[in-house]
């Protein structure tokens, strides 16, 4: 789309005038969550350039280390977990952090308007970066509890307590989806005008959707409500159509999916892993509160993800997402196997 006209129309809405926007809702705000938030998308503006030029760039491989989750981390994972980490720290505005690619909490020094905690998964999908398949970043944004000095404590809080939370994914084209409470929308970026545009304003995920999205390849070790709900998609007893089977590999893509179009992304607990594989704070959190958010749910098979209170900052969950009557359906399943 050619915004060079577009440009100079008034109600062109770009992600600074958005976060703008919403600061003025409150009256007591004094602009450090916009300050934090510019930073976020700046970071993401970063990764984004990376992600489109890493082959030519040598950005696609291994690093050659391995993080705390005993992945071997990839080039993209360490740069993009530098982009973050400098990017909040310079906000002045955070005070933890935790990352997917750090073993403990960052505790920030001299940061003296630094009342926010930011969880992140800087670069999520890793497996799919070599490919060129899309790939994406993850956020989550707390407030310190009390007081200036932050603990781990402040973020090992419910998701409930989150104040925002967004993904930004590098695929065809670059878009960020943000929620900080009332609603959710969708920015794609210009690349011409290096800004974010509004292209999806309040996101609303439809009520039940047609596509159910999970690693297949897993099925030998599920439990019984996870079986019999895919059983189901694939052969509906009431004469319904069957639904589809999509599956990226790349939570951010296969989750912006299940927004847009419907349906459930589901990572359950198996056999071999009983807490399944997504990590609570930075990926099951963040994602959790925009589905509230847009009108879905979010469930770990036994209670409201959201109302889940992690132990460890790199702590697990099996999750269960999407349209709302999707995530009925198999709350129903592990209520009737309890
Ligand atoms: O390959 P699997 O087991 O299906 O796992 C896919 C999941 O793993 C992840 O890639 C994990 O995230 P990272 O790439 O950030 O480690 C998710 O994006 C995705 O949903
Ligand atoms: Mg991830
Ligand atoms: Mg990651």
């Amino acid at each position: 789309m050619d915004h060079a006209a577009d440009a100079m129309r008034t109600d062109l809405m770009t992600i600074t005038r958005y976060v703008l926007n919403e600061q003025s809702r409150f009256p007591e705000a004094r602009g450090d969550l916009t300050i934090l938030l510019n930073n976020i998308v700046l970071g993401c503006k970063f990764v984004c350039s990376s992600v489109s030029k890493a082959g030519l760039a040598k950005l696609i491989g291994l690093a050659g280390e391995t993080n705390v989750q005993g992945e071997e981390q990839k080039k993209l994972d360490v740069l993009s977990n530098d982009v973050f980490v400098n990017a909040l720290v310079s906000s002045g505005r955070t005070n933890v952090l935790v990352s997917e690619e750090i073993e403990d909490a960052i505790f920030v020094e001299k940061a003296k308007r630094g009342r926010y905690c930011v969880v992140f998964d800087p670069l999520d999908g890793s497996s799919n970066i070599d490919c060129g398949v899309s790939i994406g970043t993850i956020f989550g944004i707390y407030m310190l509890k009390d007081g200036i000095e932050g603990t781990v404590e402040d973020v090992l809080q419910p998701g409930t307590a989150m104040l925002a939370a967004g993904y930004c994914m590098y695929g065809s084209s670059c878009t960020l989806v943000l929620s900080t409470g009332a609603g959710v929308n969708g920015f794609t970026l210009d690349p011409s005008l290096g800004e974010f545009i509004l292209t999806h304003p309040d996101i609303k995920i439809p009520k039940k959707g047609k596509i159910y999205s999970v690693n297949e390849g897993n099925a030998m070790n599920w439990d019984a409500p996870t079986t019999k709900y895919v059983q189901n998609a694939k052969f509906p007893k009431d004469g319904a159509s069957p639904k589809s089977l999509r599956y990226i590999g790349s939570m951010v893509a296969d989750v912006h999916r299940t927004l847009l179009y419907g349906g459930i992304f589901m990572y359950p607990g198996d056999k071999k892993s009983p807490k399944g594989k997504l990590r609570v704070l930075y990926e099951v959190f963040p994602m959790s509160f925009l589905m509230e958010q847009a009108g879905g749910q979010a469930f770990t098979g036994k209670e409201r993800a959201l109302e889940l209170v992690p132990t460890h900052i790199h702590d697990r969950s099996p999750i269960f997402l999407g349209s709302y009557d999707d995530v009925e359906e198999i709350k129903a399943l592990y209520a009737e196997a309890a």
